[in-house]
């Protein structure tokens, strides 16, 4: 297995998980099941929790990036980065919510199996509307939302030409979302896709999902195990703390910027309710692992608006958690 398939098959790793944490009720997601159809293995508590929380909370931000499109009268562009199995489109469909205009990216291997399955998917094609299959079965084009096949390391001379080509508005808020993506691009190539988000877009959010932390005791397993694999994270030592992760949008240009990682995410923005219910699915007994695991993982948020976009810069970030 080269690297790059290695890389790719990370996605297998995200959908397992997030199938056995739907199967078990940790999310409502009916449509992890129409792009994997069993388990291969048993998955551990401590990962449904991991996705539950890594999902929650994206999910929040998305959210709260499509209200302050809305609330300005704008159309919301979200492009999602290596999106594998991202299922935020559909879910949005299936409420009734306007998704604006969702653009994914992956590699053609990732994408043609997922063309291919939501194309045919009982539940998941009437979501599409009229739709066309490119690029011999690795692309759907349909009106609000583009699943596309591209590498990101040409992201600023391929990628993004291509999608303003299409009809991606740089003048319109754009939502860049890479959930557990960037991670794996040398630092050059994934420092480029920041700057380009931050200086072709008028008003221009970015939300970043990743592995922090490289030199402690758990850190340095955790990239052993991934190395084993022939995995490796170039950007973890790029942008290693929380601070370096602000860093890294506020050096491209963007003016607003926060970074939490998943134990306070799960600590502070999951509702008591919500962890009730989570408590009844079954027993979870890796409280130490997981305050290590969850330490681990961080999410960034960032935007850069100005005084003409018609968007307040106050409202782009206060908020974007439930509790801000
Ligand atoms: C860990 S998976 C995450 C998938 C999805 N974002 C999620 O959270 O479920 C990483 C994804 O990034 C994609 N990826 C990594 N490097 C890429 C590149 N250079 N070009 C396109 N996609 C890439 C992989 O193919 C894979 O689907």
């Amino acid at each position: 297995m080269d690297r790059d398939d290695a890389v790719r098959s990370t996605n297998d790793d995200a959908l397992v998980c997030k199938l056995s944490a739907a199967t078990t009720g940790y999310l409502a997601d009916p449509f992890v099941s129409v792009l994997l159809k069993r388990l291969p293995h048993r998955v551990a508590p401590i990962m449904h929790r991991g996705t539950y929380v890594r999902t929650a909370a994206l999910d929040a931000l998305v959210a709260r990036f499509m209200g302050v499109a809305a609330a300005a009268g704008r159309r919301s562009q979200v492009v999602s980065l290596g999106a594998g199995s991202d299922t935020r489109f559909l879910l949005l469909k299936e409420g009734r919510r306007n998704p604006g205009l969702y653009v994914e990216i992956d590699f053609p291997q990732i994408t043609s199996k997922k063309a291919m399955a939501l194309a045919r998917g009982r539940t998941t094609k009437p979501l599409l509307g009229d739709f066309q299959v490119g690029a011999g079965g690795a692309e759907i084009i349909a009106q609000d939302y583009w699943l596309l096949a591209g590498d990101l390391r040409n992201f600023a001379s391929e990628i993004l030409p291509r999608l303003v080509r299409m009809g991606l508005q740089p003048s319109e808020p754009t939502l860049f979302l890479s959930e557990c993506v960037m991670i794996y691009l040398d630092p050059t190539v994934s420092d480029a896709i920041v700057a380009a988000a931050a200086s072709e877009f008028s008003a221009p959010f970015f939300v970043t999902y990743e592995q922090i932390l490289p030199d402690d005791a758990f850190g340095r397993v955790m990239i052993s195990n991934l190395k084993a694999r022939n995995i490796e994270l170039p950007g973890i030592f790029a942008h290693p703390t929380l601070h370096s992760q602000v860093e890294r949008y506020m050096s491209a240009g963007f003016t607003v910027a926060r970074a939490i990682d998943i134990n306070e995410v799960w600590d502070k923005h999951i509702s008591l309710e919500e962890k009730a219910r989570l408590a009844r699915l079954e027993i979870f007994d890796e409280v130490e692992e997981w305050v290590l695991l969850s330490r681990h993982y961080c999410i960034s948020w960032t935007a850069k608006v100005s005084d003409g976009s018609g968007l307040s810069q106050e409202l782009a970030l206060r908020g974007w958690l439930s509790s801000d």
